[in-house]
């Protein structure tokens, strides 16, 4: 599917909203309602316990691992779904740490985000093995690459400013140096081609509830490259990841293959919001989404920098280094962001001063854009956000 006027309507989106977050959480696909209902009515309220067999519940996790795989460049069998990802984050990073016993350093960066540095952090306290977290800056990781780091860890798109990686070039210097990386793709899958397999990449994480649009609390997958996949020893041993789980050994052995990352029952429902979603994702050809995340990024850019002088852009200005957000600095940003809000243009807001736009062609086209435009324009000409109840803080920036 290259025709992106025609996808827009196949999402639910309120009434007058200019939706800039799908970033964050995807709109709501139009049939993920009676296919969640279906599932509840149909199959949980007919099928009971069967339904494990007879709806395909167990396989579930695989079968729209294959899916998601698809838009990451997986091989077919590699992937998984469940749990949360940074839950997948911790599974990845264990399993790459004991591919490389004689190593003790796990490089990451500081643009990324933090949930992934504290689950590192929490991995090496439980593995008390010596381990060394060293963060650095975006632009320094390459020059740090040496032989003492076992794992490279990054996160392809930053979720602040939408600065890109180059998994091609940062797999190949980390294999360079001997060490294994894992790449976490939140910001990445159904934002942007990437091709894992083509990169070489050893394990990569990401979550279905931004770009996917599988709905909050959806699932996180997993991928384990082929060549790993037999010798990775689950840190997660739980029982759906067992070899025959429904032998109720009290031995365990790991599963065949990507199942070993399973832990325990996935989320049903939320499968079912995610298998509506992939029957759009399904169709989507990767190369023109991003042709079109561009296209509509650069008329954003040129739009605001126009006729908002105060905001200064915090998005890498040339867009191949750029995922599919586009980010301003304002020190205003939250009061800025929250009057933006009550106009009907929804973004977010994230500490310190940025404001950040997802920018998804699926729903959004050149006139949401120059509306949004329009109204950041509004907003930041007449000092709108000027005002207490938009500086209240809540709970959810
Ligand atoms: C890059 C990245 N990693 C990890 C997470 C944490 O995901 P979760 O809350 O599903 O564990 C998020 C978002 O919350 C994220 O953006
Ligand atoms: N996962 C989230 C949640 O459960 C509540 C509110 C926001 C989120 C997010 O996705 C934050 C996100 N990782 C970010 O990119 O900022």
């Amino acid at each position: 599917m290259t025709d992106f006027a025609a996808t827009k309507a196949l999402f639910h989106l309120p009434e007058g909203m200019i939706y800039l977050d799908g970033n964050s959480l995807g709109p709501l696909p139009k049939t993920t309602a009676a296919r969640v209902a279906q599932c509840v009515t149909d199959e949980w309220g007919e099928k009971l316990i069967t339904g494990w067999n007879k709806a395909g519940w167990m396989a579930q996790p695989t079968a729209l691992g294959d899916r998601v795989g698809r838009l990451i460049g997986a091989e077919p069998g590699h992937v998984v779904l469940g749990d949360t990802l940074s839950i997948k984050v911790y599974q990845a990073l264990a399993a790459a740490v004991d591919l490389m016993p004689d190593r003790r350093v796990i490089l990451t960066d500081s643009g990324n985000f933090p949930s992934d540095i504290y689950m590192a952090e929490g991995l090496i306290k439980s593995l008390d093995r010596g381990f060394e977290l060293r963060v650095v800056a975006p632009e320094d990781v390459a020059a740090n690459l040496t032989d003492e780091v076992a794992v490279l860890m990054l996160t392809q798109v930053d979720y602040r400013t939408g600065r890109l990686h180059d998994m091609a070039a940062l797999t190949a210097a980390a294999h360079g140096v001997g060490a294994v990386i894992v790449w976490d793709l939140a910001h990445t899958a159904g934002a942007l081609p990437v091709d894992v397999a083509g990169c070489q990449a050893d394990f990569a994480v990401g979550c279905t509830y931004k770009y996917l649009n599988a709905g909050p609390g959806a699932p996180a997958f997993i991928y384990v490259a082929p060549r790993h996949v037999a010798g990775c020893q689950p840190a997660l041993s739980g029982w759906l990841g067992h070899e025959a789980p429904f032998a109720f050994d009290l031995d365990y052995r790991p599963g065949p293959a990507i199942e070993r990352m399973r832990v325990g029952t996935p989320p049903v429902l939320q499968m079912a919001a995610l298998d509506a979603a992939m029957v759009i994702w399904d169709q989507v050809n990767m190369q023109a989404l991003r042709a079109a995340s561009i296209a509509l990024s650069e008329r954003f850019i040129k739009g605001v920098e126009a006729t908002c002088p105060m905001l200064t852009l915090a998005s890498p200005r040339d867009p191949a280094q750029r995922g599919s957000q586009v980010s301003f600095h304002f020190e205003n940003g939250y009061a800025a962001m929250q009057a933006c809000i009550a106009r009907d243009v929804v973004g977010d807001f994230r500490a310190p001063d940025i404001m950040r736009f997802g920018i998804t062609p699926l729903f959004i086209d050149a006139a949401d854009i120059d509306r949004a435009v329009a109204v950041i324009a509004e907003v930041m000409d007449g000092r709108l956000w000027d005002t207490p109840a938009y500086m209240q803080k809540a709970a959810v920036t």
